[in-house]
């Protein structure tokens, strides 16, 4: 697989190639499953979980050594329309906390034992106000999907997407309304904390960007109402699909770029889950509409790949549940 996007026609193509999970593996691991000593189901959607894992993995038994965290940070011309309760200084802020091990993330995915890295993308070069215009060339576009693609490290055996950019719910919320139609109103949410007459103008603006832009395709919805980080962040995402890396999914902003790359090529997701339905309002929909039922609903609203990594401990516990329990025939215990 080569490791520079040429354009949007070679990640196309990359998504549509990319192999499925391993068929065996899912089954050796069904199977296995099936002689728990647990009545059929006993564990719900851990067992889910750990046959998702397997077949991804290609291991009926798989170990999680090596998850990754990728943290993309950028900046959003459509911040000076008044749509964050924060100002734009905060995300170059951030990033130095990040740097020096104090955000969020830090700590949950320090928790899971899960490599963290951060990634600022020109945070002195804010994308074009979408409200007004395109938010990116598609030069532009490529650039940060490629940075995404590369950050992205064969040997992980698990990927979670995280994000920082203030103003970036507002990019979310006019990707999910570009893409799926509905009243701009049904995709806005507080964000960082909005008021009513905040959360107001905010929809206003993205009903604006969305007619004024109309983009008919996941990558011209990416290209005019995304941001560096977000479209980072599908970059890593689609990367890990052609890896056959499973990726937990975060919040409503990395659910929106991976939401782009399935408006592209069905299947660009198939490796994904939801790690976590956040208080954003509209993520359980735009979740709904991925065909992803999310692990937690914990009313987190954070982002930078919090609840993703918070999920992580789901997966171990599938796993460990998975790996260690003894069979029927094992532990001499009569089955149903
Ligand atoms: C201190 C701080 C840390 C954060 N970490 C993530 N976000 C989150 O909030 C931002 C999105 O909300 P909005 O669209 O309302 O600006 C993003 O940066 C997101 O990652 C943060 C926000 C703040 C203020
Ligand atoms: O859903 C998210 O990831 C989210 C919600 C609010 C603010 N930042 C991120």
């Amino acid at each position: 697989m080569t490791d520079t996007l040429s354009s949007l026609d070679d990640l196309r193509r990359a998504l549509a190639a990319a192999p499925g999970a391993d068929a065996a593996a899912r089954t050796a691991a069904e199977d296995r499953n099936a002689q728990l000593t647990k009545p059929p189901g006993a564990l719900g959607r851990l067992e889910e979980l750990a046959i998702w894992y397997a077949g991804w993995r290609g291991d009926a038994r798989p170990q999680l050594r090596a998850p990754q965290a990728l943290v993309f940070a950028a900046n959003h011309g459509v911040t000076k329309q008044g749509i964050s309760a924060f100002p734009a200084e905060v995300t170059a802020q951030m990033v130095e906390n990040f740097r020096h091990n104090g955000a969020g993330i830090n700590a949950l995915a320090g928790h899971v034992g899960c490599a963290m890295s951060i990634h600022p993308i020109q945070l002195d070069r804010p994308t074009a106000d979408f409200s007004e215009g395109p938010a990116m060339s598609e030069t532009e576009l490529l650039e940060a999907l490629n940075i995404g693609w590369q950050a992205v490290d064969p040997a992980a055996d698990l990927l979670i997407t995280g994000e920082m950019g203030i103003g970036n719910t507002t990019s979310a919320a006019a990707i999910s309304h570009a893409l799926f139609g509905g009243e701009a109103a049904d995709w806005a949410g507080r964000g960082t904390g909005l008021d009513d007459a905040g959360v107001a103008l905010k929809a206003r603006v993205i009903a604006s960007a969305v007619a004024l832009n109309a983009p008919k395709t996941g990558f011209e919805t990416l290209r005019c109402l995304g941001g560096r980080e977000v479209a980072a962040m599908a970059g890593a995402i689609a990367r890990a699909r052609t890896l056959r890396i499973p990726v937990i999914l975060d919040g409503y902003i990395c659910s929106a770029a991976a939401a782009c790359l399935a408006a592209e090529v069905p299947a660009a997701l198939d490796h994904a889950v939801a790690g976590h339905a956040s208080a954003e309002v509209a993520h359980p929909a735009l979740l709904a509409r991925l065909g992803k039922a999310p692990l937690l609903t914990l009313g987190l609203r954070l982002g930078e790949g919090t609840g993703a990594a918070v999920a992580i401990n789901l997966l171990a516990a599938a796993l460990a549940a998975h790996n260690g329990m003894a069979t029927f025939a094992e532990a001499g215990v009569s089955e149903g």
